[in-house]
């Protein structure tokens, strides 16, 4: 079976699969053009941190070589690619990975021309190179992220004498964290996937997560996919989850991890939190490096993304909205950041919270597991 992707490519070519439409329809969209990718990110038809980096960065590459076949390619400089680059920035705001690929092209590019990279071709072909890797690298490292992670979860379970169910653990994530929120494996689900891949999952719960449901449609997609056991429960089930059965973990992604390991991820997640440390369950957050933001001090620097309200009203595949609550745009938070958080819509409709550091029991990356030993906030140094 084709191993399950957001993305694929051939030479130039990028295509998609429409995650607005799955799991009913697996459609592939093509991708031709920087205001494709742009429109695909910003409406969610591709969504989760890495994928939205490796689409953003794929087109950017797809744009260079497309252009490098004219004759005579234009000079390059940063004028060309900085107004792209700038563009794709503005689809999504709160995921710092699509911020970190464009800061790693344009880091790229200003070093190319520092070094006196005069010939446009050759200098393009470095550009389009290093975004692809972007993509490219992104597998390995959710493997090697999701071993870490795993291995350190039932060592864990051991240390603490804690009791398997059918000699296997029970974990519970939020949203989707898999091949359809990256180029391949995931990073939260591929924990979870490492578990069921070394016959130590007994059960992966996953929360419906409304409005968009990236768990009820795509985390069940994938993990049926699997073969994984599983069960998915609504999003205000997770209390009841904890008080009746035995969970070992909450295995969670990361949209953006500011220095103290305040992490954003998918509304609902700070829920499942609190719920965690009231039952006195783990609670590991699993990202790549790309997602550290060390810019920022805390979780209240982290720009919080607010959904079209009428997002919040919609049930996929219900013809009318199932609320009369207003969605006029115009009486909508626009964004929520430290300085602006008014609330004047009927729908409040944020993508996003922070779950704040002193919650979560562990933040796991490619490098390794990074854990608090009593601190109220993390030191991330040895795991970015
Ligand atoms: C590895 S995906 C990280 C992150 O992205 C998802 O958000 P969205 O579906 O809105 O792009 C969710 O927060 C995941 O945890």
């Amino acid at each position: 079976m084709t191993p399950l992707t957001s993305l694929r490519t051939s030479e130039d070519e990028i295509e998609i699969i429409n995650q607005l439409l799955l799991p009913h329809t697996t459609e592939w969209l093509p991708i031709n053009s920087i205001p494709d990718a742009y429109d695909a990110i910003k409406s969610m038809k591709i969504r989760g941190a890495p994928a939205i980096a490796s689409l953003a960065s794929l087109s950017i590459a797809q744009n260079l070589s497309r252009v490098l076949k004219e004759s005579p390619p234009p000079k390059y400089s940063g004028a060309h690619l900085d107004p792209l680059l700038d563009y794709l920035f503005t689809s999504r705001p709160t995921a710092v990975n699509l911020g970190a690929a464009i800061k790693r092209l344009r880091g790229k590019l200003d070093l190319l021309v520092k070094n006196g990279w005069e010939d446009t071709r050759a200098l393009a072909q470095e550009i389009i190179k290093e975004a692809r890797l972007v993509a490219d690298e992104d597998v390995d490292r959710n493997r090697l992220m999701s071993k870490h992670g795993a291995e350190w979860l039932l060592a864990d379970i051991a240390k603490h004498e804690k009791e398997l169910e059918n000699g296997k653990t029970n974990v519970l994530t939020v949203c989707n964290t898999g091949s359809l929120a990256t180029s391949g494996y995931g990073t939260a689900l591929g924990l979870i996937t490492h578990l069921f891949e070394t016959g130590n999952l007994n059960n992966a719960y996953y929360t419906q997560t409304a409005p968009y449901h990236q768990g009820s449609r795509l985390t069940s997609f994938e993990l049926i996919s699997l073969g994984a056991p599983s069960v998915m429960i609504c999003d205000t089930m997770v209390g009841s989850l904890f008080q009746r059965f035995n969970i070992h973990a909450v295995v969670v992604g990361a949209d953006r991890i500011a220095k103290n390991g305040d992490t954003a991820n998918k509304i609902g997640t700070y829920n499942a939190a609190v719920l965690a440390a009231r039952h006195k369950i783990p609670f590991i957050v699993v990202a790549p490096v790309s997602t550290v933001d060390l810019d920022i001090p805390n979780g209240s620097y982290i720009p919080i993304e607010q959904r079209a309200a009428i997002e919040a009203c919609l049930v996929r595949g219900a013809l009318h909205p199932i609320s009369p609550a207003t969605t006029d745009p115009a009486q909508a938070v626009v964004m929520m950041t430290p300085s602006n958080i008014d609330l004047v819509s009927g729908v409040y409709n944020p993508s996003f919270d922070v779950t704040p550091a002193e919650l979560i029991t562990a933040i796991v990356t490619e490098k390794g597991v990074a854990v608090k030993d009593g601190a109220a906030e993390f030191d991330l140094s040895s795991i970015v």
